[in-house]
């Protein structure tokens, strides 16, 4: 059986009324087709899961992209106008899930406001608006624009010589999407950042000392990601480490039963 991947869900209301968990097609696209793994979204909300069960059930995460902000809160910053709307509920399942799998070294991949969110789990801070900051430029998505033009590449992403994005890739510098507002502003003691814009925006993150794969990305590598010749390599070192931690996990069910 292939591994199986919980995706993180965003709060959605259907036709403005009905509450819902939602997930982008893109996602578990790239995680069945691309990462070998089975697919299964999962609510981000702690009144209806606990983290204990999320761990034991899946054998990877997927942090994926969305909309709200992860609340300031979360890194010691007061709320403002500027940090936009929030998913509490998220922010409530997304930190601590991240923390105990990375500790576990069950592995994650973060995607986006996932990215953000990993970062905040090991104690980064965020800015709301990246392209207030004096030097860097707007890594919003166009407003109007079609699918196609909202996710076509838009920079190259220059990574660290013989870091683990580099040696992923096969290659020091890609092209990449970009559809964000806001960017790690100062990066937590573990937080590793390997990959940046050319605004020297942070673009790619790994964990230091996690025992498994745990690595975050600013850009959508989910779009177009059976093409795409940066997403392939991603979601397929992903599956492979879902796959290794399946493994490892029905030996000691095996050893136990
Ligand atoms: N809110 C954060 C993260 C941005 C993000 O994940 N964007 C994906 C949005 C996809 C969509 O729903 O259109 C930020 O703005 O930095």
């Amino acid at each position: 059986m292939r591994p199986i991947v919980g995706i993180i869900s965003n709060h959605h209301l259907l036709n403005d009324q009905y509450p819902c968990h939602f997930n982008g097609s893109m996602n578990t696209d790239a995680i069945s087709h691309v990462a070998g793994a089975m697919p299964l979204t999962f609510p981000a909300d702690p009144s209806v899961l606990e983290i204990d069960e999320l761990l034991e059930v899946f054998d990877g995460f997927l942090f994926t992209g969305g909309r709200p902000n992860v609340h300031p809160e979360e890194y010691g910053e007061a709320e403002t106008e500027a940090h936009g709307t929030f998913d509490r509920n998220r922010d409530r399942v997304a930190l601590p899930l991240i923390r105990a799998a990375v500790e576990r070294g069950q592995p994650i991949l973060g995607i986006c406001r996932g990215f953000q969110e990993v970062a905040v789990a090991f104690g980064s801070t965020l800015h709301p608006e990246i392209r207030e900051l004096p030097g860097r430029n707007n890594h919003r998505m166009p407003p109007d624009g079609s699918v196609e033009e909202k996710f076509a590449l838009r920079h190259p992403v220059r990574f660290t010589e013989g870091g683990p994005f580099a040696n992923l890739m096969g290659s020091g510098v890609v092209q990449t999407n970009t559809l964000h507002g806001q960017g790690i502003m100062q990066a937590g003691p573990r937080v590793r950042i390997d990959g940046w814009a050319p605004d020297d925006t942070p673009e790619a993150l790994w964990i230091e000392d996690a025992p498994g794969f745990a690595l975050a990305v600013q850009w959508h590598p989910e779009y177009n990601a059976i093409q795409d010749p940066v997403s392939r390599p991603l979601f397929e070192a992903f599956g492979d480490a879902c796959r290794a931690w399946r493994a490892a996990r029905g030996q000691t069910l095996r050893k136990v039963s």
